[in-house]
């Protein structure tokens, strides 16, 4: 282990409350504001693996707005949509996508406590027709204003703190879903990650300093 047993501690607790069956596909949600805020309020409720599309460009993680949190939750690129839907299927996740329309249910409606994979839209276009195919259930969460829709993230932040409520209520963050194998596995890769940005830290500091003196 390349971290102090306490702080190794701390990670393990947070795996212990970790919802590895309550996932994010986030199709191409290209502001990095946005996308950061969703990878912040994922780690917030324990959602440990967030799936996206990216068809823009440039960064997509601002760490000022994650606060870091980016390093607590799996986040991976999905180039073959229909592949990794068909998967998640076997998998025995139910889809559930935002979409806004009149034919969708309330979001409160469905139950977050089965293995769930939300799916959050882009900015412009909502979620792509492509991925729509493959929802279980297309859900809406009801606005009484002038405006259309919510902020992508506000609306991702309002669905997942219901699935929280649910789960919550049902107990799931009491035990852990992630096997004891698994959450060392994980431990061991993410404090590999921290040994590694340290040491880079500390050589771009030492490079720093000898250019000054
Ligand atoms: C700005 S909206 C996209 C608007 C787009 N014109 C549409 O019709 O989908 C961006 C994303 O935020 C989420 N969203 C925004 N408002 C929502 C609402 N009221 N209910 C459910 N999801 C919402 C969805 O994921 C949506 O794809």
């Amino acid at each position: 282990m390349f971290i102090t047993e306490k702080r190794a501690q701390k990670i393990r607790n947070i795996l212990k409350k970790r919802q590895k069956d309550l996932q994010i596909f986030s199709d191409n949600v290209t502001n990095q504001h946005n996308f950061s805020a969703i990878l912040r309020t994922s780690d917030a409720v324990g959602v440990l693996y967030l799936y996206y599309r990216y068809l823009g460009e440039g960064e997509l993680i601002n760490e000022e707005i994650t606060m870091g949190s980016h390093k607590w939750v799996i986040h991976q690129e999905v180039k073959d949509i229909n592949s990794f839907f068909k998967e998640k299927k076997k998998e025995g996740f139910q889809i559930v996508a935002t979409y806004l329309s009149e034919d969708s249910v309330h979001f409160r409606e469905i139950d977050y406590t089965k293995p769930t994979l939300i799916v959050v839209g882009n900015e412009i276009q909502g979620v792509s027709k492509e991925v729509l195919e493959y929802a279980d259930n297309k859900i809406i969460i009801p606005m009484y204003g002038m405006a259309q829709s919510l902020n992508v993230s506000v609306a991702t932040g309002v669905i997942l703190y219901e699935a929280q409520r649910q789960r919550e209520e049902k107990g799931m963050y009491d035990k852990p879903s992630l096997s004891e194998e698994e959450i060392e596995n994980i431990l061991h890769k993410w404090s590999t990650e921290e040994l590694i940005k340290y040491k880079m830290q500390e050589s771009a500091i030492r490079h720093i300093k000898k250019i000054n003196n």
